[in-house]
């Protein structure tokens, strides 16, 4: 087990971040913590780090206690903050290179890690910009350059594409796969259930303070009820041929707002076909149709009866 967190609590006075939280997070995992904003996911990671101080439970890195000198702990794990923390006085290279050096102190071996680090990120023409002269996107490049360098065992990244244009997200997703491909275990906060879907082999889904889903995506999604989703362009319905349609055994609730038809259905198979005998039965006239999978969104919605974005 790389991070064991048990029943962890967590108050700012009278304020309940963290609600006897458990996590485990296992080795070569990209573990996403999932969550929307408030629900504690970075108070978490900051008592994780031994950043913060927490009024009850425990936790284990590396099967050790965690604690604020824990630094044969620390140096193998790499931090990527929600905030951008670097040096403005120097440029990409030197920031990297002061970051870097702070767990390596050969400078051969830096120099070729930083290489490494530049390269990675996609930095190699801005190398000796400094960080004002870059975009939001190269910055948060730079940040993760600085925390991953070093090649760390666990690497910690606390929503590192908020307010990030499309093509530095996409490089900071690949990026995160590779690393978690070179043997880095990665623990990754989020509340885009998106990315989260997209690159996390474990999914922990919290709220208030709480887990209130763990496992796999396909487990979180086989632990609800609705099914795929199909939406018809429709032109008129009425109310008793909705009651109908809401009648079929397989299909859990119909909604029309006068343009189209929403249709959720539990898991199993065949729905868009009875959803589309039933149009044809009905002598309905319908545009476009389309089905959507579940996704995470719907789990959180059936769990907690509210959207994970607000
Ligand atoms: N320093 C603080 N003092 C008081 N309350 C705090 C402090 N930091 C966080 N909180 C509160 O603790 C709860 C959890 O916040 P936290 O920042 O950990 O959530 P989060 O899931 O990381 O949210 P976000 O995605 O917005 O960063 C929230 O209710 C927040 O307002």
């Amino acid at each position: 087990m790389v991070v064991k967190v048990s029943n962890l609590v967590k108050r700012y006075k009278e304020v309940l971040a963290l609600d006897h939280l458990n996590l485990e997070v296992e080795e070569g995992e990209i573990f996403g913590l999932l969550g929307p904003n408030g629900s504690g996911k970075t108070t978490a990671i900051n008592c994780i780090l031994s950043l913060l101080k927490y009024d009850k439970g425990s936790i284990e890195v590396f099967g050790l206690p965690m604690r604020p000198d824990a630094y044969n702990i620390k140096k193998d794990i790499g931090v990527v903050m929600q905030e951008v923390a670097v040096f403005e006085e120097l440029t990409v290279y030197e920031n990297i290179d002061y970051f870097c050096g702070l767990y390596i102190s050969n400078k051969s071996e830096r120099r070729e890690l930083v290489e490494e680090a530049i390269d990675f990120v996609g930095l190699s023409e801005f190398r000796k910009f400094y960080p004002k002269k870059l975009s939001g996107g190269l910055l948060r490049r730079l940040n993760i350059a600085c925390g991953i360098a070093h090649k760390p065992r666990l690497i910690i990244m606390d929503e590192p594409t908020v307010a990030v244009d499309p093509q530095s997200r996409n490089k900071i997703l690949e990026n995160i796969v590779e690393l978690n491909r070179k043997g880095s275990t990665i623990i990754y906060t989020s509340h885009y259930m998106e990315e989260v879907e997209h690159i996390c082999s474990k999914i922990t889904i919290i709220d208030k303070g709480k887990v209130i889903a763990a496992g796999t995506k396909e487990e979180l999604k086989g632990m609800i009820s609705v099914g795929e989703k199909i939406t018809v362009e429709i032109f008129g319905v009425t109310d008793e041929q909705l009651k109908r349609l809401e009648s079929i055994p397989t299909i859990s609730s119909a909604v029309y707002d006068g343009k189209l038809l929403r249709v959720k259905s539990h898991i199993g198979k065949n729905n868009l076909e009875k959803v589309l005998q039933f149009i044809n039965e009905e002598n309905i006239s319908f545009g476009k149709i389309y089905t959507e999978l579940p996704t995470l969104n719907d789990v959180f919605l059936e769990i907690t009866g509210k959207e994970l974005r607000d």
